[in-house]
């Protein structure tokens, strides 16, 4: 099995790099030592150099696959896949207060969340899918198990001005998130933000807390901002002011502001997050279903901001599918802008890898193949019928293949998926420990 300090040249039909320039290589290969790229060559020169390394290389080919940078899962919670499929068809407010609240109020501990962080883990590793940023009650049982399954993550410190089973206010979150970053401060693929749930969730005082321990601890600030009409609507209606204007007011539209969903933007907003460096984080199929709005990428983009891209909760999606939230991504744009050239499959692969990296200041680290950056590589198979002719191999990423495509994926050179087989996760065990909590969910969901 491939570790850490091994080296390894894998050598794919097609390699993506993303950065630093948007193009697709034939008859390169990647060389990667100690978890890290350390070159991209032409395969005549990866062979000549294996030739005279004086240590074993190990080669892998990759005949009929594309090489992409490990996918950033921007936006989700993990936790909640134990949720999946417990409450569909409902507007966000409803869905949260009425059934998703009362459960959680119930069910959330440490257990709950490490087994639903498993089972998610298991979904994206075999989605190709290689750092996800989290934003969910007691992160401690979330990072114990991304730390097992072998992916990256960024955990949000949930702030919320209400007590839950993880807090009993804002205060005792922040000071159990300074625990956190300072126990996990030198591990190099556990990272945090802090994660203020929602505008209307967390008053003046706590927002002024959290905008305080950014500038301290260097942390980025995750939150849901401007998800529907309706929150915009009811915080004019109850301060004249719009959600966005007062996150400003207190200091927080900044570059490590990450505003996931924003599908109410007006032209003096969009100038506004592109002026301060904020980023926006896309969350598509969630905003689909959850009748919540339709967040303006294309004009994000064009204006210059940088977008990620992120899945939320499998119990607001209902999967954790980062290939079909590209092709939605790329899709939806178009009909919004009334361009068909919005959002192009290459701007869509960009926002779920690059993007989302530098959304959580991680790109100099990953989100690209680029020499230096970490092993975080994602090889899919394109020979099959429903990904054949290929053309431009990132138009068949994102517009055809599916992640049941993905065939091996590596973390920090670390293989956790070969040839379609997990390599260190036992997915039945988790499967069957996962579904140990659906009667319980099931008795706490109130009736109706
Ligand atoms: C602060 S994260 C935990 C909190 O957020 C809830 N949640 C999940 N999805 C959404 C969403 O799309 N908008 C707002 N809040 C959401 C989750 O149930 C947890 O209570
Ligand atoms: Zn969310």
């Amino acid at each position: 099995m491939a570790t850490d300090h091994s080296t390894q040249i894998l050598a794919p039909r097609w390699l993506i790099p993303v950065a630093p320039r948007d193009e697709v290589l034939e008859d390169h290969a990647v060389w990667v030592a100690d978890g890290r790229i350390e070159a991209i060559l032409t395969r005549e020169q990866a062979q000549h150099r294996r030739q005279a390394s004086d240590h074993p290389v190990e080669w892998i080919d990759l005949p009929t696959h594309a090489l992409i940078p490990g996918l950033v899962n921007g936006h989700t919670h993990a936790a909640m896949s134990l949720m999946r499929g417990l409450a569909d068809d409902l507007p966000l407010m409803t869905w949260l207060e009425e059934h998703i609240w009362p459960v959680e109020g119930q069910m959330l501990g440490h257990d709950f969340v490490h087994d639903g962080t498993m089972l998610a883990a298991l979904e994206m590793i075999r989605g190709g899918t290689t750092t996800l940023s989290d934003m969910y009650f007691f992160p401690e049982a979330a990072i114990e198990a991304v730390q097992a399954a072998g992916l990256r993550g960024v955990f949000g410190i949930v702030v919320i001005d209400a007590p839950n089973r993880w807090s009993a206010n804002a205060e005792e979150a922040l000071a159990k998130g300074v625990e956190l970053v300072n126990d996990w401060r030198r591990h190099s693929r556990i990272e945090f933000t802090l994660a203020p749930h929602a505008p209307y969730t967390v008053g003046d005082a706590a927002l002024e807390r959290v905008r305080t321990m950014s500038d301290q601890l260097d942390l980025p600030v995750h939150m849901h901002v401007h998800e529907t009409a309706h929150e915009v609507e009811a915080a004019v209606a109850a301060n004249g002011e719009r959600p966005l204007a007062r996150l400003d007011r207190l200091g927080l539209v900044n570059e490590r502001l990450i505003a996931v969903h924003m599908t109410q933007l007006t032209d003096a907003e969009i100038d506004r997050l592109a002026v301060t460096g904020s980023h926006v984080l896309h969350s598509p199929q969630s905003n689909l279903k959850l009748a919540s709005g339709f967040c303006p990428v294309a004009k994000l983009l064009e204006a210059g901001v940088n977008v990620g891209l992120g899945t939320d909760g499998a119990a607001s999606n209902n999967d954790l599918d980062m290939f079909d939230e590209m092709r939605t991504a790329a899709l939806i744009a178009k009909p919004i802008a009334n361009d068909a050239a919005a959002v192009s499959a290459h701007q869509a692969l960009h926002m779920a890898t690059l993007g989302g990296a530098r959304a959580f200041g991680l790109d100099e680290r990953i989100g690209s193949i680029e020499p230096g950056k970490r092993a975080d590589l994602v090889a899919v198979n394109l020979d099959e019928p429903e990904t054949q002719p290929v053309f431009d191999p990132v138009s068949t990423l994102v517009y055809s293949a599916s992640r049941r495509q993905v065939s091996d994926v590596w973390v920090d050179g670390h293989a956790l998926l070969r040839g379609g087989r997990l390599r260190q996760l036992d997915s039945r065990a988790i499967i069957d420990q996962a579904n140990t909590w659906r009667e319980p969910i099931r008795w706490a969901k109130p009736a109706g």
